[in-house]
């Protein structure tokens, strides 16, 4: 039997692919979208990225997290960058790399009043948009909203236990409170956070993070044959 991965070795992708990972917060979503894209030598585009940053250029700047037009004016003066970086993407505003200041209980608590602001959200699809094919763009809305036209589409899930329990070994905090803010920041969400119709949904709880890497890629290379 051949390896899941042995045939993206050879293959070729085209500018014109694009590969989306969407799913419920701490889902797996970066790391999947990491470990895909370097297995394809493209890049991965992290959209929820660009989101942090727009919530701590609004805290940074003291603006009210529900002001629409002081926080869009905001953003033209100062726009964000996406740096789609191979080993890590990076987020900046102008010559600032804020990335270091956005996996923050703040910035998690603040995201997704930011992210509910159309005129955010208009701003950063245009930004991604705007950014080169091919890739592996990851988020809430990658394969719905900003990309439907996307070459193949996943939607990754687990319990919020599950998904707490992945998160303490990031951050020193009691699950029982990740697993309640997980929980609320998933119903801010809810509104952005629709699998796309056409989108394979994955529960990675029973499987491993290499499993579910393999998954997608078993998927890219049939919807790319
Ligand atoms: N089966 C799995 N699938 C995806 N991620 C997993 C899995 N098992 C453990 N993880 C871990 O879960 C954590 C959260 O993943 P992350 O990529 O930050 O999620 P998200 O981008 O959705 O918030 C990471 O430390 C990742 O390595
Ligand atoms: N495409 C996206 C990506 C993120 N977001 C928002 O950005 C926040 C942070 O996204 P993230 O992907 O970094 O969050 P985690 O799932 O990694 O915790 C989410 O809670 C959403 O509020 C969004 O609205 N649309």
């Amino acid at each position: 039997m051949r390896n899941a991965r042995q045939p993206h070795r050879t293959q070729t992708y085209n500018a014109t692919v694009i590969v989306t990972i969407d799913g419920v917060a701490a889902s797996g979503k970066s790391s999947v979208a990491s470990g895909v894209a370097r297995a394809l030598h493209v890049p991965y585009v992290s959209s929820g990225l660009l989101y942090r940053a727009a919530a701590r250029a609004a805290l940074n700047a003291g603006l009210p997290l529900t002001d629409e037009a002081a926080l869009t004016a905001h953003l033209r003066a100062h726009p964000l960058r996406l740096d789609a970086r191979a080993d890590g993407n990076r987020a900046y505003q102008g010559d600032t790399d804020l990335t270091p200041h956005l996996h923050t209980d703040e910035v998690d608590d603040a995201v997704s009043a930011v992210a509910a602001l159309p005129g955010v959200r208009a701003w950063i699809d245009d930004h991604l948009r705007s950014l080169p094919a091919p890739f592996v763009a990851e988020g809430r809305d990658m394969g719905t909203n900003v990309f439907p036209h996307a070459t193949a589409k996943f939607y990754l899930t687990a319990s919020p236990r599950v998904r707490a329990q992945r998160r303490v070994n990031e951050r020193d905090a009691d699950i029982d409170a990740i697993e309640t803010a997980l929980r609320e920041r998933d119903r801010r969400d809810a509104r952005q956070s629709q699998p796309a119709p056409d989108a394979h949904l994955i529960d990675t709880g029973p499987l491993t993070l290499q499993g579910v890497i393999d998954l997608i890629l078993q998927r890219v290379q049939a919807a790319h044959a």
